[in-house]
């Protein structure tokens, strides 16, 4: 199975993929990784999807509503995040923006004059700070190796923090098996009660959901895409029949489902 996912070596992404396959390439963004998956270059991809201190990753909103893949698997990670340089003086703190946002307020306590530089990843950040001794980094301690000191460690803002990655396959590979489904609904209106109509199906028929998320269409200021995870695969009566709800609901909008898959907790 060759997997792709965010690089370089040392990613928390990398540590999510390792949990699919050995055979691991890297890309630089998320985007290019949906990309990958979507024109078959690689037959799974992994991408981080949601943090339980920094919300939503919207590169990968955006990019699986706009290409053809699907979901095949939900991977959760514990996130420990550490503080690395050459030195414990430095001028410039470096990692990617969710690292950054999920230790806001150890950097505001602890160096609140040093700059805050958001990077391609967190092991991009490390290079960065292997090469110039002005930068640190945040990142898993385990990437510190010989050029890096370890200064901090858990100095995440919260004791528990974890990530959602899914696992990406194209199109052929989505299963309508597993606990858990993805779908998004652009509903191409807006009038009142129409969240209430598209949610009103599930609620009907005892599903949960687990997650809402809304997003710009792009199209114009107020126009949204709706991202829905909720408890159970489409293979259940229950739940495929609330989704063609849904898609009576619509006139001119669509529902897309992204797959349905099981979730696995990966401890370290
Ligand atoms: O930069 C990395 O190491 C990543 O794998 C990206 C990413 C993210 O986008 O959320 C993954 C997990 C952590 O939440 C921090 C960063």
């Amino acid at each position: 199975m060759h997997t792709v996912t965010l690089g370089p070596e040392g990613t928390y992404s990398h540590r999510a993929a390792r949990t699919v396959s050995d055979s691991v390439a890297f890309r630089p963004s998320v985007t290019a990784i949906v990309e990958a998956v979507a024109d078959g270059s690689f037959d799974r991809g992994v991408v981080p999807i949601e943090n339980s201190i920094e919300g939503s990753v919207t590169e990968t909103l955006d990019a699986l509503a706009a290409r053809d893949v699907s979901i095949v698997r939900e991977v959760v990670t514990p996130i420990t995040h550490a503080l690395l340089a050459q030195a414990e003086d430095f001028e410039t703190v470096t990692s990617h923006s969710q690292a950054l946002a999920q230790c806001r307020s150890f950097l505001a306590d602890q160096y609140p004059d040093v700059a805050r530089e958001s990077v391609a990843s967190t092991a991009a950040a490390v290079e960065l700070a292997r090469e110039d001794p002005s930068v640190a980094a945040i990142a898993h301690p385990s990437t510190a190796e010989q050029a890096l000191r370890v200064l901090a460690t858990e100095i995440q803002d919260r004791p528990s923090n974890e990530t959602r990655f899914f696992v990406l396959g194209p199109e052929s590979a989505r299963s309508p098996a597993g606990g858990k489904t993805t779908i998004v609904i652009y509903p191409a209106s807006n009038h009142p009660g129409l969240l209430y109509e598209l949610l009103g199906p599930f609620e009907e028929r005892g599903v949960n959901l687990t997650r809402i998320e809304s997003r710009p269409s792009g199209k114009q200021l107020g126009d949204y895409r709706f991202h829905l995870d909720l408890e159970g695969g489409l293979y259940e009566p229950r739940i495929e029949a609330a989704v063609e709800a849904v898609e009576a609901v619509l006139d001119d909008g669509w529902v897309r489902w992204l797959g349905s898959y099981d979730v696995e907790h990966a401890v370290e």
